[in-house]
């Protein structure tokens, strides 16, 4: 990613809105620290390969950590890694998936973890998703996590029942604000079996006893256990982002019971959580969500086996992160004439860039002005990526126009330029590896092998041995093997 641009903005812009789920509306976002966004995503729980349902969630907080960016912000991006107390049964019961996971595979529970996070990385970094500026794992905070149940215990937010601590949800009025359920509708109430030792079956574990032949177990106040799952999100936002911080982030289905549970957790134990709630819609397929337990999921590798990564990101972003995003062959195709469409046009403003006569072009500058102009308004306005997108399309049109005209001026080339690389490059994240640029690399490289295997057919001829191995060996240390065949020479790398 580029680190500086033209129309990067050097102050930091404060007319952003967003819409905050817990405030159910579009708000002005005010920083609790001017010039800086602390912003905590709920990461996967590592115990199988990614799906583009988490591609949509992952890409949609990532375009809003890069736009904060470009608006002179600087941003501590905190992603969570779920490696334990995720129960199969969001109730408190079933097996720890990623347990049940390493039974499956014959391996250890961490060895299932680190699997899949770094599979979950790899895919992450096809997509061009930036890295998180710290990714801190549950089972890396133990401390933490027992901490915060202490403080619970002490304010008597939660209860310990033979070494299993629960938080008492009928303590805590504010319980069920985020999804606006209030306790008499959350159904759970009404399912004896669920209840088990606690005092209301609503209320729900921050801390697990661990039964016989539990792998994933740390010693506790209580005994030996394992955090529940919702405790180490309170934790380690606190600890990395502090009191108040700025965003919370996840998806539309985390809202009940897991936000839930974080917010009652961090502020019955008297901290101030987080000032904005945002949530991604969901990826869906034939409309249903797409999901690992519905199993009509497509891995992310599966799909990069097949498409550009950055036409799987242009699709992703196409819709806005609050909308249903339908996947679809023809969603596809046409992500993938959209996406070709605009970096066919950057390609040819840097193909002209190479011989452009100096000079520029007044009007046609006032017009890529304005784009940039409608790109930033709509990603003000809750990062409006569809009419973001649109923007650059308005941008491309008036470009190509001006292109199929004539000569364009070196200082406007670069200033399109510049505009595409900063808006579809470093905010959408778009434009980074992607396959055009790839074969346009493919084929400078043939050209320039060309001339060097010419090159080393005049020493031969020549008889300048000495020059042609020279050659040969030179390219070897670069990975590339020539060899003469009957019909000339080959090279390969
Ligand atoms: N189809 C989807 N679209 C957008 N976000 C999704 C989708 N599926 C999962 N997510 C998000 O990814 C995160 C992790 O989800 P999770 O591991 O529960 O995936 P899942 O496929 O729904 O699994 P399961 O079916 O086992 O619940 C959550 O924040 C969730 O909102
Ligand atoms: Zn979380």
């Amino acid at each position: 990613m580029t680190v500086s641009s033209p129309f990067q903005h050097a102050q930091p812009d404060q007319n952003i809105v967003l819409y905050d789920t817990m405030q159910r509306g579009k708000v002005p976002f005010v920083p609790g620290t001017p010039g800086h966004v602390g912003m905590y995503l709920c990461g996967p729980t590592v115990y199988s390969d990614a799906h583009l349902g988490h591609a949509k969630k992952e890409v949609a907080f990532d375009v809003i950590r890069r736009t904060f960016m470009h608006f002179g912000y600087a941003v501590r991006y905190v992603a969570n890694i779920t490696d334990v107390g995720h129960l199969q049964d969001d109730s408190d019961d079933g097996e720890d998936k990623i347990a049940r996971r390493a039974a499956l595979e014959r391996l250890e529970p961490m060895e299932v973890a680190d699997k899949y996070f770094w599979s979950f990385m790899a895919d992450m970094g096809a997509l061009n998703v930036l890295k998180p500026s710290i990714n801190p794992r549950a089972t890396g905070h133990i401390t933490e996590q027992i901490a915060l149940i202490e403080e619970l215990i002490e304010r008597g937010h939660a209860y310990e029942v033979g070494g299993n601590v629960y938080f008492d949800v009928r303590s805590w009025p504010g319980y069920g604000k985020l999804s606006g359920r209030n306790l008499d509708d959350q159904e759970e109430g009404t399912r004896e079996a669920v209840r088990g030792d606690k005092r209301d079956p609503r209320d729900f574990a921050l801390w697990k006893r661990a039964e016989h032949g539990h792998i994933m177990r740390w010693p506790s106040p209580w005994g030996v256990g394992f955090p529940g799952w919702h405790i180490e999100c309170s934790a380690m936002s606190l600890k990395y982002l502090g009191e108040g911080f700025d965003i919370h982030g996840g998806g539309l289905d985390l809202q009940f019971p897991h936000h839930e549970a974080e917010i009652a957790q961090a502020e019955a134990a008297g901290h101030a959580f987080a000032r904005y709630w945002m949530h991604n819609n969901m990826l869906t397929i034939g409309g249903e969500k797409m999901s690992k337990s519905k199993g009509n999921f497509t891995t992310i590798a599966d799909v990069l086996a097949e498409h550009d990564p950055m036409v799987v990101r242009f699709l992703l972003v196409s819709s806005h992160y609050r909308s249903i995003t339908e996947f679809s062959e023809a969603a596809f195709e046409s992500a993938r004439s959209g996406y070709r469409r605009l970096s066919e046009a950057l390609h040819e403003v840097e193909r002209r860039l190479n011989d452009a006569p100096v000079g520029h072009d007044d009007a046609l500058e006032g017009k890529i002005g304005a784009h940039v102009q409608t790109f930033e308004d709509a990603m003000r306005d809750d990062f409006n990526t569809p009419r973001a997108l649109a923007a650059l399309f308005g941008l491309t049109g008036d470009l190509n126009t001006a292109l199929a005209a004539g000569t364009v001026g070196r200082t406007t080339l670069q200033r399109a330029r510049d505009a595409y690389r900063e808006l579809g490059g470093n905010v959408l994240g778009l434009f980074e590896g992607g396959a055009a640029e790839q074969q346009d690399e493919t084929q400078v490289i043939a050209a320039l092998m060309d001339l060097v295997l010419k090159a080393r057919q005049n020493y031969r001829l020549n008889k300048q041995y000495a020059e042609a191995d020279e050659l040969r060996d030179t390219l070897g240390g670069v990975g590339v093997t020539v060899e003469d065949t009957k019909d000339g020479p080959r090279w390969r790398r």
